[in-house]
């Protein structure tokens, strides 16, 4: 249970053992994700993971079959009137009609709100100046898409959900999609936001969640999630046939050590500075001079196929 607390001082989304089903399906298995004010949360996943459904539960367009959700510290479903005024919610089609030109509807969406945007401004921002006055039809998909985020801004939201915001945009409007959304974090906005882009993550998020079968499987920041997990490698070049006995007793066991081909040495574990620092001293009191040490990270790809799976989904 979720001890009620002001809504000023609640998390900006907070999920306690959330459980959706469909059917057979369960779509949500006991999920439980806080995002913090003024925070981005990338949600990441594979196809059918249950990200959408679980925006969609924040959002109150979904009902949970248990566990809590609360959004601002209100009920998305019960309190949803008090709630859709504090929150942007990006429409994909946009809830639009066909022949209604692009600069008109964000306007209508606007004038519902007591402190809207400039339209102008954000038709500006995300490169829609030219297309104010094509019918939302006409518009390209990338187009129709950044408008679609345009309505979910423009009422200044506390809080905006974002399901895939740059899917379909071509490099250019991924920036400034992208630079938008840096542009709310530092405004204070919070941020839930899907993506299949691992880069688009990284760049973007102070939280990662994965979630796979509706369950998490890592969170973090971008750099916890990365080390946690597998290991990493420490590349060292030096003259060959070193004898590799002391680095290994110095790392007390906890890594491998070999030499993978004459001259260039391998430490397999996880590599932070002082074991950077204890392969380049195992080198130096061997009198050898050390001409080259890489780490290799893992990306955030990387982690995500280790933790999800290589194979294709449904
Ligand atoms: N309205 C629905 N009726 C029946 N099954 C549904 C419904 N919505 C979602 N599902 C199922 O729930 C599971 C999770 O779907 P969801 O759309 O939440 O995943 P996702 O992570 O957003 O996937 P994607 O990356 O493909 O968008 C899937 O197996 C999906 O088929």
């Amino acid at each position: 249970m979720i001890p009620s607390s002001p809504s000023g001082a609640a998390p900006a989304v907070r999920l306690d053992g959330v459980v959706k089903t469909y059917g057979g399906v369960t779509a949500v298995a006991g999920l439980d994700l806080t995002v913090e004010r003024a925070q981005v949360l990338a949600l990441l996943g594979p196809n059918g993971a249950g990200k959408t459904t679980t925006v969609e539960m924040c959002e109150g367009f979904v009902t949970p079959d248990a566990g809590t959700v609360r959004v601002l510290g209100l009920d998305p479903v019960a309190d949803s009137d008090a709630l859709r005024p504090r929150i942007g919610v990006m429409l994909q089609g946009g809830g639009a009609y066909p022949g209604s030109r692009a600069g008109e509807m964000l306007d209508l969406v606007a004038a519902y709100s007591a402190d809207p945007l400039d339209p102008e401004w954000l038709l500006q921002r995300l490169g829609l100046t030219e297309a104010r006055r094509t019918p939302y039809r006409r518009l390209s998909g990338g187009q129709q898409q950044r408008l679609a985020l345009a309505c979910a801004l423009v009422g200044r939201p506390e809080l905006v959900f974002l399901d895939e915001p740059t899917a379909g945009l071509d490099a250019q409007a991924r920036l400034l999609v992208w630079e938008l959304i840096d542009a709310l974090r530092r405004d204070g906005v919070s941020v839930l936001l899907t993506t299949h882009l691992m880069d688009e993550a990284e760049e973007l998020a102070d939280e990662i969640v994965i979630i796979d079968h509706g369950r998490v499987v890592a969170a973090g920041t971008p750099e916890e999630v990365t080390r946690s997990g597998a290991e990493g490698q420490l590349w060292l070049s030096a003259p060959a046939g070193l004898d590799v006995t002391g680095l290994q007793s110095t790392l007390a066991g906890t890594h491998r050590v070999r030499e993978d081909h004459p001259g260039r040495y391998l430490v397999e574990g996880t590599i932070d500075p002082s074991v950077v620092a204890a392969a380049a001293t195992w080198c130096a009191d061997q009198g050898a001079l050390a001409t080259e040490i890489r780490v290799d990270q893992r990306s955030l790809e990387d982690v995500f196929l280790e933790l999800t799976g290589r194979e294709l989904r449904g």
